[in-house]
C-alpha cells in the first residue's frame, strides 16, 4: 500500500467500510486544495482511510506568504505573557479534544489507543504548557562591561523570533514531535509552515484547527501536505521566504535539507536517526533491566528514534538476560488499537514493513540465531491486510554486521556479550550515530561513569525515555545538529540582538 498520487479529484474506488475522509492543506486559517491527491491507508488492515491534498509550489508559496503576513499582524506585537496564555489555552483545548486527537493518531499509525492517549496526546498538551512556562521565565543575557577609563557600558541581548519557521516532522510520534517544535516556535513569537509526514496527515490538520480555536491568529500556523523530494517538503525547504528549518526524521533527509537551505544559509535544528545501545552489567537488577529493555526495544513497535537496537550484556548474565527478554517479547500482544489487551501495533506502512523485513533476512544471512520472532505474523481476518511484523531478537551478531550498524526502526534488537566495562563502552560508541544510550547497573558510580562516556545526546541509567522537557534533547554524529528542550529551544527559535549602551 504505497502512497499513490492522483490528479484531483480522485476517482472513488468501490470499497467496503466508511468513505475515506478528505484532508486539505490549511493556509491562512482556511482549507486549501492541492495540485494532486494521495491515498492514506490504515496500517492495521490496509483499508483506505483518507484522500490527502498534496501541496504544490503554489500552495507552499501561499503558506509562506500567510506566515510572513501573520508576523506583521497582532501575533508579532503580542506580549510574551499573552502568547504564554494562548499556549496554555491550546493545551487545555488539546485535553478537551483528546479523544479526537487520539482517533486521528490511531487511525494514521495503528498504534494502541492507550499509547496514543498516554504518550502522544498527553505530551502534546505538556509541550505547550512547558514552553509557556519556559518563555515566561526566560531572562536576558546582560553584562556590565568595565572600561579602562573607569566608565562602563551595559550590554544586553534582546531575543527576537527567527521569523517564518519550516517544521518538518515524521510519522512515528506525529503529534508529539510536531508540538515539541511548534510550541517553542510559537512561544518565541515565530510563525510556522508545518509539513507533516505523508503517512500521518490527520493530527496536524486537527491541531491547526485547535490552535485557531484557542486564539492563535490565523496565518500563524499553516499546514501543507505532501511528500519530501519533488513535493511539498522540498518546495518548503527551498523556499526563499523561510528563516529556519526544524526537522525530525531520517539522517539522509537531514542532509538533503541542509543542501536545500545552504544557498541562503538558514539555521537548522535536526533530530535524526539512531542505532541506540543498551549496556547491561552483571550487577544490575536483572528483572528491572529486562522489563526496561523490553520497553526500549518494543515501544511503538520499535518506531521511536530512542529505541534500543543493540543490547550489550555482560557475559556472566548473557543467557539469563536473553531468555528473560525473549520471554517478554513472546508476551507482547499484537492486535487492534482499541483492544485494551493490545501492547503492540503494526508498522506504519507496507513499505516500511518491507524495509524491516529485509533486515530480518539480512540478519540470518549474516549468521544470526533467532531468539524470538523473525517473521510476519498471521493474525487472521482483515488484520492480514495490515503492516504487522513480529517482535524479534537475535544473538550471534557483532558490530561488524550491517544488522548491528544500520537503523532498522522496527521492533528488533541484537544481543551481544561483553567482558569488561571498557569493552562495553567501546562497543556502544562504535557507531556513526549518537542519539541515546541506556546503562543498567546497581553500581551508581559506574552508572555515572559509563553514562558520561557514551557518545550520545541522551544517556539514561536504570531507566529509558524518562523525559524532563527542560533538558537538552538531540544527538551527535549522524543523529543530528543542535538541541531542543527548555532554554535550548529558545536559543534555536530566536536571534539575539546585542544592545550596547555606554554609561
Ligand atoms: N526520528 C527518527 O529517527 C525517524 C527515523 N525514521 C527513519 O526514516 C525512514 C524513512 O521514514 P520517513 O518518514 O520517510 O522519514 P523521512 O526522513 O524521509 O521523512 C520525515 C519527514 O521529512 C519529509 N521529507 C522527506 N524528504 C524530504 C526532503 N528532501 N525535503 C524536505 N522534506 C522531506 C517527509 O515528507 C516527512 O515529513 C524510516 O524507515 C526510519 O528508518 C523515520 C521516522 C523518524
Ligand atoms: O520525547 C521526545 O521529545 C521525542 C521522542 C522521539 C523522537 O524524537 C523520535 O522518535 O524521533
Amino acid at each position: 500500500m504505497p502512497a499513490q498520487t492522483t490528479s484531483l479529484p480522485t476517482a472513488a474506488a468501490p470499497e467496503a467500510g466508511p468513505a475515506p475522509r478528505t484532508i486539505r492543506n490549511f493556509i491562512g486559517g482556511a482549507p486549501v486544495d492541492g495540485v494532486a491527491a494521495f491515498d492514506k491507508f490504515d496500517p492495521v488492515d490496509g483499508s483506505r482511510i483518507a484522500v490527502v491534498h498534496e501541496a504544490g509550489a503554489e500552495q507552499v508559496d501561499r503558506a509562506v506568504a500567510a506566515a510572513r503576513a501573520a508576523l506583521d499582524g497582532p501575533w508579532g506585537r503580542m506580549s510574551v505573557a499573552e502568547r504564554a496564555r494562548i499556549l496554555r489555552r491550546v493545551a487545555d483545548v488539546i485535553d478537551h479534544r483528546a479523544e479526537e486527537l487520539i482517533a486521528a493518531e490511531v487511525g494514521d499509525t495503528g498504534k494502541p489507543e492507550a499509547l496514543a492517549r498516554e504518550l502522544d496526546v498527553a505530551r502534546a498538551a505538556a509541550n505547550f504548557r512547558s514552553f509557556a512556562d519556559t518563555v515566561s521565565a526566560a531572562g536576558l543575557d546582560s553584562y556590565l562591561t568595565e572600561l579602562p577609563d573607569g566608565r562602563s557600558a551595559l550590554n544586553y541581548a534582546v531575543r527576537k523570533p527567527l521569523g517564518v519557521v519550516a517544521v518538518i516532522v515524521p510519522w512515528n510520534l506525529p503529534l508529539l514531535l510536531l508540538t515539541w517544535k511548534l510550541a517553542p516556535a510559537l512561544a518565541t513569537g515565530n510563525t510556522v509552515v508545518v509539513k507533516p509526514s505523508e503517512e500521518t496527515p490527520s493530527s496536524a490538520t486537527l491541531l491547526a484547527e485547535i490552535l485557531v480555536e484557542a486564539g492563535v491568529p490565523v496565518g500563524v500556523v499553516n499546514v501543507v501536505h505532501g511528500f519530501g523530494a519533488g513535493s511539498a517538503g522540498e518546495a518548503l525547504t527551498r523556499h526563499p521566504g523561510i528563516d529556519g528549518v526544524t526537522f525530525t526524521g531520517e539522517s539522509s533527509t537531514g542532509s538533503a535539507i541542509m543542501r536545500a537551505v545552504a544557498p541562503r544559509v538558514r539555521p537548522v535544528s535536526f533530530e535524526l536517526g539512531g542505532k541506540n545501545a543498551a549496556v547491561v552489567f552483571a550487577d544490575a537488577d536483572l528483572d528491572h533491566a529486562i522489563a526496561g529493555l523490553a520497553r526500549s526495544t518494543y515501544l511503538n513497535t520499535g518506531q521511536v528514534c530512542l529505541c534500543t537496537e543493540r543490547i550489550y550484556v555482560e557475559r556472566s548474565v548473557f543467557d539469563d538476560v536473553a531468555a528473560g527478554l525473549a520471554e517478554q517479547s513472546r508476551r507482547l500482544r499484537l492486535g487492534r488499537p482499541e483492544d485494551p489487551a493490545t501492547t503492540t501495533g503494526p508498522l506504519i506502512s507496507q513499505g516500511h514493513r518491507e524495509k524491516v523485513r529485509s533486515y530480518f533476512e539480512l540478519a540470518l544471512e549474516e549468521g544470526a540465531t533467532l531468539l524470538a520472532g523473525g517473521g510476519i505474523p498471521t493474525l487472521g481476518g482483515e488484520l492480514d491486510g495490515g503492516a504487522w511484523i513480529e517482535p524479534t531478537l537475535w544473538t550471534g551478531l557483532d558490530n561488524s554486521h550491517r544488522t548491528v550498524r544500520e537503523e532498522i526502526f522496527g521492533p528488533a534488537a541484537a544481543l551481544i556479550p561483553f567482558d569488561t566495562e571498557e569493552e562495553a563502552i567501546a562497543l556502544a560508541n562504535d557507531t556513526d550515530y549518537g542519539l541515546a544510550a541506556v546503562t543498567w547497573t546497581s553500581d551508581l558510580a559506574r552508572g555515572h561513569r559509563v553514562a558520561q562516556r557514551m557518545r550520545v545526546g541522551m544517556s539514561w541509567v536504570n531507566t529509558w525515555y524518562l523525559r524532563d522537557l527542560r533538558s537538552p534533547f538531540g544527538g551527535v554524529g549522524l543523529s543530528g545538529i543542535g538541541r531542543e528542550g527548555g532554554h535550548h529551544s529558545l536559543e534555536f527559535y530566536t536571534e539575539p540582538t546585542n544592545v550596547c549602551v555606554q554609561l
